[in-house]
């Protein structure tokens, strides 16, 4: 195949910061996504509507000219979210979900939620309102090592939650385990995933094999192969329940390069890209769009988008390096690699 034409994706889990990054970093989302679901991981968090709407604000006017791109907002949950600010968000229109980090499990999560129970009210609000819980599946308790701490939160947190609360709609986000995929899989309808286009393409030995590679370092952590393969198998699946969402997190390369390097890759210069080559090597080309553009929608009760992209088969170099905030630079991930696909831009 040397073209493929798809419904316009939508990436359902992006971070963008706020400031002088936006201008950098919301562009290459804007042409190749309709919708972005936003983190609201900023310092502060954006906990109320209010900080909300007006983070939407910035965002749009961050766009390229002429472009339609819809930032898609949510909330930080914290222990002290009250009820009515959910009903708030949800009166608002702009607000389509709410994030739980649990606290200190990733980069801006010290605000994050410390025991679930406190939370109760809120998330009540939500499963009664249908606004979906995004959630960081990772637990945080120090003798918990790093590579199991997804599957520790499916049976200390996660199941518990929804058998508190089974109408309520959770995604979980960035899963990076056979265990979490296996576990949404026989999960009711009202529980998905996302998938990054990382953990589709790389095991941790990409990271670790040969020289430690800053680049590559995200939480929840790159795993084993056999993790990668379970991934790539649920994505490929034709299952509504698994769709697009980048979790791209852009930082600064002296903030990546570093001694105490920041977790996150900045995947939106290629994001479609990355899982189009996933997506080939798993043999599955025809179940991308379902992917990447219905069942997200679908999920979040949104119409799909009426226009579409094109990826054609050509060969590219992703930059060494970007232009971001302040002067710095940003490297993305695969930079100065060679990719087979490409979005077709006029
Ligand atoms: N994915 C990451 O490694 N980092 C994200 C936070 C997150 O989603 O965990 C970030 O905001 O930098």
């Amino acid at each position: 195949m040397t073209a493929i034409t798809l419904t316009r994706p939508d990436d359902w889990h992006l971070h963008l910061r706020d400031g002088e990054a936006l201008k950098a970093v919301v562009p290459a989302t804007a042409l190749q996504m309709g919708r972005a679901i936003i983190m609201p991981n900023l310092k502060p968090p954006v906990t109320t509507t209010e900080q909300a709407t007006s983070y939407r604000e910035r965002i749009l006017a961050a766009r390229p000219e002429g472009s339609a791109f819809e930032p898609l907002m949510t909330l930080y949950l914290t222990d002290d979210t009250p009820a009515d600010e959910i009903e708030r968000a949800v009166a608002s229109g702009l607000i389509h979900a709410v994030k739980l980090y649990p606290a200190g499990a990733t980069t801006n999560s010290a605000s994050g939620v410390t025991d679930l129970d406190r939370c109760d009210a809120a998330i009540a609000a939500m499963a009664r309102l249908g606004l979906p819980l995004l959630v960081h599946g990772e637990v945080t308790d120090a003798e918990i090592d790093i590579f199991d701490r997804e599957a520790v939160f499916i049976e200390r947190i996660m199941k518990p939650l929804l058998e508190r609360h089974p109408d309520l709609k959770v995604v979980f986000e960035h899963i990076t385990t056979a265990d979490a995929a296996e576990f949404v899989t026989g999960a009711p309808a009202n529980v998905a995933a996302t998938i990054t286009a990382h953990h589709l393409l790389f095991n941790r030995n990409h990271m670790l094999v040969g020289g430690i590679r800053p680049h590559y370092y995200c939480l929840p952590i790159l795993k084993r192969e056999r993790h990668r393969e379970a991934l790539l198998a649920a994505a490929t699946s034709g299952s509504g329940k698994f769709f697009l969402g980048t979790d791209s997190a852009p930082h600064a390369q002296s903030d990546k390069e570093s001694a105490c390097g920041c977790a996150g890759a900045y995947t939106a210069p290629a994001a479609i890209e990355f899982y189009a080559t996933a997506f080939e090597q798993a043999g599955a080309l025809d179940r991308l769009e379902g992917f990447a553009s219905h069942f997200g929608p679908d999920f979040y009760g949104l119409p799909r988008n009426s226009d579409t992209i094109t990826l054609v088969r050509e060969e590219w170099t992703l930059p060494a390096s970007l232009p971001y905030a302040d002067g710095q630079r940003i490297v993305p991930l695969k930079a100065g690699e060679t990719l087979e696909w490409k979005l077709h831009t006029e």
